[in-house]
């Protein structure tokens, strides 16, 4: 049984005067029964320990340490306090140049360090509409996915780039389609493939959250900017709890 999680990316967003939304959300759902992780910036992972939530990451290095001035290693962020780690999201593969490549080492690298990665793919709009949706499925999941990935470590968030930010979400027919197909490639090289959770990303709202959720193989969301403010991200949590 896929235990479903609600996860929240602040981004590039986020001062400590902000800790206010993350304490009014522990209040709220502090015995919630759905897992919830949230993914402040790294500044403020150490600030976010005492919360009843899993605390994560959003980017790391694939090395362990070293001359790589401005980037935080996996260890790194298990030491501030984090469970888990962003890698592979479309704004990092677009803004940084990140390949497939690239996204299996940083997740290795968090495997190494006793971090969860959330492992994000996606179509862009352009890949969508010429109808390679699925082939680029495959491509990112064969090349950002290590070998070494179990249930245990590892949770992917599909997340069409043209959905992230701009209120444009995909049918549900679509979602289940691309979830349907991302499972169907998980349980035929992992063994414990039907145990990893899918996560679904992009413009994800209190308003068509609970659609989204009755989605088969959507085992959660991956939330940007509803999950900046507790009375939005608030109610996308309890229409995960609804639908568990
Ligand atoms: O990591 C989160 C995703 O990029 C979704 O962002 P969004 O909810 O603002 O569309």
């Amino acid at each position: 049984m896929r235990r479903k999680l609600a996860a929240g990316n602040w981004k590039m967003n986020g001062l400590r005067a902000d800790l206010a939304t993350l304490h009014t959300l522990a209040e709220r759902h502090s015995a919630a029964q759905v897992d919830i992780l949230l993914c402040p910036p790294a500044t403020l992972i150490g600030a976010c320990t005492d919360l009843p939530f899993a605390i994560g990451g959003q980017d790391c290095h694939p090395n362990t340490s070293g001359a790589h001035t401005g980037d935080i290693s996996a260890a790194m962020l298990a030491d501030a306090g984090a469970s888990h780690v962003i890698t592979g999201h479309s704004e990092r593969r677009a803004d940084h140049g990140e390949t497939d490549a690239t996204v299996a080492a940083k997740s290795q690298a968090a495997y190494d360090a006793g971090l969860q990665a959330v492992i994000c793919i996606g179509e862009t709009l352009n890949e969508r509409e010429t109808g390679k949706t699925l082939s680029v499925i495959d491509q990112q999941l064969a090349g950002s996915i290590p070998d070494s990935s179990s249930a245990a470590n590892t949770i992917i968030a599909y997340e069409p780039v043209w959905a992230i930010g701009t209120g444009k979400v995909p049918t549900l027919d679509q979602i289940g389609e691309v979830h349907a197909h991302i499972r169907a490639r998980l349980t035929a090289r992992f063994s414990d493939g039907d145990d990893m959770r899918i996560l679904y990303g992009g413009s994800v709202k209190g308003s068509n959250a609970a659609d989204i959720f009755g989605v088969a193989d959507v085992d959660g969301a991956l939330v940007g900017g509803a999950s900046l403010k507790a009375d939005d991200f608030s109610p996308i949590i309890s229409a995960l709890e609804a639908s568990a």
